[in-house]
């Protein structure tokens, strides 16, 4: 395995009896594009600055290359943070905004506008040093913001939700971008969002938070297709979650019916959770399926219908299908054994990897689709 740079050691925070962040730890890689997904005040922000040591840690340690960092200052750590407001002066050209940390460390002015220059050509904006601030787009005062982290040349850089504050279709240019930049640039950043869609494009590896807490963490597949529990099945993507029953390896009951799986070590009889994709479902004839389901409503949404239905229990389902079905209408529904998850109650990630790690690839490939 690659040295880390970043290391947090069972970070926890603590605001008088309030917790906000508990027992943490994580491991950033050089090079890599990591990203803090969860809702808000889950404490992604917090972890940020216990890195760039804007806030001590109650206990655990912050390590850098190696080195335990909890005392140094934040203006000796090798971090630089973009942050969500982007923080531009506004009286200052944008050239004076990007040199400004360069200035404070009584950088040669000549280095300076070398730097300067190269920033601003890495984000686009070559040519507009001598612009005021207000004379830019919010997309455009984003990236002067990035260029006036980048130019520190930090080793890790910190983003807590530098897209937030722009409309949808630019959000999606800048996600090319950053994910661009990053791997030109071949420096670790770590990316604070609340966006799924934007954790799940853009990141080498997701840590999952709630309450304070990381609850997994892997590559953006991994999470999508093995989430741990109910809560990041319901956070990252559209699921549909039921309880179940764990007949045996590879086999799982719920909605009324057994069905063959992909996971196994669990004991029989536990009760379950069961996840399935709606783009996992297809729709058929009932009499060939042992799901069936009544059609409540549908929306169009341009490459697929969204259908919401109801089988006989009582559970909800939501279908992604290509073709439109009936309000009202009894169809079967089928989906092949791999597309279908099972999630324990309460598992911790290491039981779940460990659980993974013995049973992947031991599945019967020619699983039949049910
Ligand atoms: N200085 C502080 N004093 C007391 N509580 C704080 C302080 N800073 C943060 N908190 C609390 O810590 C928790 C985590 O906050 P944090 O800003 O890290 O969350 P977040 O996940 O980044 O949220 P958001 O997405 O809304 O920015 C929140 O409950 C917040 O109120």
């Amino acid at each position: 395995m690659t040295e880390p740079i970043v290391e947090l050691e069972q970070v926890t925070k603590s605001y008088g009896t309030h917790t906000v962040l508990k027992d943490i730890s994580i491991t950033l890689e050089p090079g890599k594009f990591y990203t803090l997904l969860g809702p808000s005040g889950c404490g992604k922000t917090t972890i940020l600055r216990t890195i760039s040591g804007f806030t001590s840690v109650t206990s655990g340690n912050v390590l850098f290359n190696g080195k335990r960092i909890n005392e140094v200052p934040a203006n000796k750590r090798n971090v630089n943070t973009v942050f969500q407001d982007y923080a531009l002066f506004p009286h200052m050209t944008v050239a004076e905004n990007v040199a400004f940390g360069l200035t404070l460390k009584k950088m040669p002015k000549d280095q300076i506008a070398e730097r300067v220059a190269n920033a601003l050509k890495l984000v686009q904006l070559a040519e507009f040093g001598d612009r005021a601030i207000d004379e830019l787009s919010g997309g455009q005062q984003q990236r002067i913001a990035i260029a006036r982290a980048i130019v520190m040349q930090p080793q890790v850089l910190l983003l807590d939700e530098p897209l937030s504050a722009l409309d949808a279709k630019l959000r999606r240019e800048m996600q090319y971008e950053l994910r661009d930049l990053q791997q030109r640039l071949g420096i670790t950043f770590l990316f604070v969002t609340h966006d799924q869609e934007e954790a799940l494009a853009m990141s080498d590896e997701i840590f999952v938070m709630n309450n304070g807490e990381v609850l997994q963490s892997g590559s953006p597949v991994d999470i999508y297709d093995e989430p741990i529990n109910h809560f990041v099945a319901d956070f990252i993507g559209e699921s549909n979650i039921l309880p179940g029953k764990m007949m045996g390896d590879y086999q799982v009951a719920f909605g009324g019916h057994q069905f063959e799986c992909a996971d196994a070590g669990i004991p029989a009889h536990e009760p379950v959770e069961i996840v399935i994709r709606p783009e996992d479902l297809n729709l058929t004839e009932p009499e060939h399926a042992k799901l069936k389901v009544t059609i409540d409503t549908q929306l169009f949404r341009g490459d697929y219908y969204e259908i919401a239905a109801t089988d006989s229990l009582g559970n909800d389902w939501l279908i992604h299908s290509v073709n439109p079905a009936e309000d009202g209408e009894t169809i079967g529904i089928t989906f092949r054994p791999q597309d279908l998850h099972v999630m324990r109650y309460d598992e911790k990630e290491e039981e779940f990897d460990a659980r993974l790690e013995t049973y992947e690839g031991t599945e019967d490939d020619d699983l039949d689709e049910t």
